[in-house]
């Protein structure tokens, strides 16, 4: 009996099947474009595939996926799901119930790109594998770790009882994921590990890493903070939204605005960073800055994060733009030689994003890693690791 995990984005769902022993996969792939006359379905292992599909929403992909899997004679143990905003309730992986499925309903308002989505595949995929039991492994968790004085934010105190308002910081399955992988690489012990992540997608984000636990992350009470993303702003100032609310733009009008036309495609009108390094190269001034506003972001934080651990025996580049971009890893770097951060150009341009490969110059201080990173395996770890407990549990009940 295997193991599903699913990773359902605004027009995506990923998925992935892995044997519970040894964690290995059996299968992945992703339905995209749900909702456009340009939906896929792609599958690789065990059952290629490669199919044009028109899918009217999650719940015909869904429907889709659990047919081919009938098909193929795979009936899943547990399904467990990719959920982005747990708020502070949850510090690990669990099975879902009622209760669980009303908690992530009351953090959706806050992460709109993702919470409402994540919670519609859990409902549907109870009623597509009525056997299976759900668990939800959340983005948010890692980063339960964070001290006081890293989620508290400087406004009245009693905003955060009152309204949750605090950092909670996300991508916490891939920082964990590419932390355990580095320090392995490393032959360091996690619990003595320290580095800084940075996951650098569509989404972005950057982790602070000390002793193996998560003290400080760019995103916050949202996954708007932090980076520069692809249609996401990262750092503003609060002021700039009082300044708009005041000329009349209403809070939807800048909800959409912040989470769907900022970032790179605010400034040079593509969100994709392929397309906005084609745009530089052919020298277009808006992609030449989005990108120079990208990558001085992201140097900032690394500094700010070497401040706060000292010392680091890793800096890890991870997610879309973190494994394929070889410029904009060493335009985050440049300069940085005098904090021990040392790359190697030749090993920067070789490293083929699908593999992990160090970066940094032989001699130099600190080791500098290229991680793929795998959310669907550590939800698959998370997942085995529950269902072990709830087995011991039984057999000394
Ligand atoms: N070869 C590449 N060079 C630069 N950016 C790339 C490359 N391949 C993928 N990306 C970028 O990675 C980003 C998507 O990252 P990904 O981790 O897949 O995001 P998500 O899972 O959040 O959709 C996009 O901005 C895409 O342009
Ligand atoms: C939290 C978040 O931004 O996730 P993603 O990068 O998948 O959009
Ligand atoms: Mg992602």
């Amino acid at each position: 009996m295997s193991l599903l995990t699913l990773n359902c984005g605004s027009s995506s769902v990923k998925f992935a099947l892995f044997e519970p022993a040894a964690l290995e996969r059996r299968l992945e792939g992703e339905i995209e474009a749900i909702g456009t006359a340009e939906g896929r379905i792609q599958v690789l292992g065990e059952h290629r595939l490669d199919q044009h599909v028109q899918l009217a929403d999650h719940h015909q992909a869904l429907a889709r996926l659990a047919a081919l899997l009938g098909q193929w004679r795979i009936v899943p143990r547990a399904v467990g799901h990719r959920v982005v905003h747990g708020g502070e309730r949850f510090h690990e992986t669990v099975v879902v119930d009622d209760a669980v499925l009303a908690a992530i309903e009351t953090t959706a308002a806050l992460a709109p790109l993702h919470n409402p989505i994540n919670l519609e595949g859990i409902r549907l995929a109870q009623q597509l594998w009525p056997q299976a039991v759900q668990i939800a492994a959340f983005d948010t968790a890692f980063h339960q770790t964070l001290p006081p004085e890293a989620f508290h934010y400087a406004v009245p105190k009693v905003w955060y009882p009152a309204h949750g308002v605090r950092r909670y910081g996300f991508h916490g399955l891939s920082h964990a994921y590419v932390t355990r992988r580095a320090a392995e690489q490393l032959g360091k012990p996690p619990a003595e590990f320290n580095a800084i992540s940075l996951h650098l997608g569509s989404g972005a984000s950057a982790c602070a890493i000390e002793n193996g636990k998560s003290i400080d992350t760019s995103m916050g009470l949202t996954p708007l903070e932090g980076l520069v993303m692809g249609t996401r702003p990262g750092d503003l100032d609060p002021g700039v939204l009082l300044h708009l609310l005041r000329r009349g733009l209403t809070a939807a009008a800048l909800d959409e605005a912040l989470n769907r036309t900022s970032g790179l495609k605010g400034l040079c009108g593509h969100a994709d960073m392929r397309e906005v390094r084609q745009a530089a190269a052919g020298g277009d001034e808006d992609a030449r800055l989005a990108l120079a506003v990208f990558c001085r972001r992201v140097k900032k934080y690394i500094g700010a994060y070497l401040a706060l651990l000292g010392r680091i025996d890793a800096l890890i580049f991870t997610a879309g733009i973190g494994q394929h971009s070889p410029e904009v890893r060493a335009r985050c770097l440049e300069g940085l030689e005098g904090l021990g951060l040392t790359l190697d150009p030749q090993r920067n341009r070789q490293a083929d994003g699908h593999t992990l490969a160090p970066i940094h110059h032989p001699e130099a201080k600190t080791a500098i890693l290229v991680v793929p990173t795998d959310e669907a395996w550590q939800i698959a770890h998370d997942m085995q690791t529950l269902l072990n407990l709830r087995e011991n549990d039984h057999d000394h009940a």
